[in-house]
């Protein structure tokens, strides 16, 4: 097995809060791996550190064999790192399409210069055009791909998250919590997607989940974090019973 992603010794600090501490992570190409753990666990801190958005103070981070931390997160697109957010980050007053569209500009060739040129920009743009609609068929969605985002079911506006990810063409997709709001029956479609990305496509995801039975059934590694530091991991079978993950969860038994 390839290690696409590996965290090694991160450490966050926010003034005199640990939010990470000495963190490791490994997500093998082509693997689903979950990241689970409480509230204030710091699982958005590992992903906005993934994302570039949050420096660590200590640690490396590696990407297909390069220096994650020496690349700005303008780039992650470009490298191949696509995420979608906890809270939905579409833009209103944007249509569904254009909110798609909008996930592949990261890779555009064309550049602000050509744009402004003017030339192969049309070219590009019909391309893209079409690239978002075949998004939106492989997700059922169609139908909406000139309404507002405004207004849309929370289940759809998160399949246009997913588009809009997938766009750019990712080898790692970061999501952050997405079954989070969703019905029995989006969970579990969305599990079927996530399965079909990973087989069909050679995607690999990283996911942060609370939804506990969602994670144990499409994950093949899970990374469980607790007060910023590693707790345990391993298959979904290994921490089932897990009695450190139990604890986690439920508190010291009394
Ligand atoms: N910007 C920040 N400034 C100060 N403290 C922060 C900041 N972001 C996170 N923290 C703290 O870092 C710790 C980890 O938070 P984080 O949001 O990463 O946890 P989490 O596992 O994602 O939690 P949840 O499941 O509730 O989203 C918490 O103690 C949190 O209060």
């Amino acid at each position: 097995m390839t290690a696409l992603l590996a965290l090694e010794d991160i450490t966050v600090r926010f003034g005199g809060v640990t939010a990470l501490d000495s963190v490791a992570l490994t997500v093998h190409e082509g693997q689903i791996c979950a990241l689970i753990g409480p509230n204030g666990a710091g699982k958005t801190t590992a992903f906005n550190t993934i994302s570039r958005l949050v420096r660590p103070v200590s640690g490396s981070i590696t990407f297909a064999g390069g220096d994650l931390l020496r690349r700005h997160a303008a780039d992650l697109g470009k490298l191949g790192i696509a995420r979608t957010f906890q809270n939905l980050a579409l833009w209103p007053g944007m249509t569904v399409l254009e909110n798609v569209m909008v996930g592949r500009h990261a890779r555009g060739r064309t550049g602000l210069a050509g744009s402004l040129l003017g030339w192969p920009a049309a070219r590009e743009d019909r391309e893209l055009r079409a690239r978002a609609y075949a998004m939106l068929d492989y997700f059922g969605i169609t139908d909406v791909a000139h309404r507002d985002c405004t207004g849309l079911p929370f289940g759809t506006l998160k399949r246009v998250e997913l588009a809009r990810a997938l766009i750019g063409d990712p080898r790692l997709l970061l999501l952050d919590e997405p079954a989070g709001g969703l019905t029995h029956g989006d969970v579990r479609e969305l599990g079927e997607i996530l399965l079909r990305l990973r087989d069909e496509h050679g995607i690999t995801l990283l996911l942060v989940e609370h939804h506990m039975q969602f994670v144990m059934g499409i994950s093949d590694s899970v990374v469980a974090l607790d007060f910023g530091r590693n707790l345990v991991s391993g298959t979904p079978a290994e921490l089932r019973d897990s009695p450190l993950l139990i604890e986690a969860y439920l508190g010291t038994p009394v």
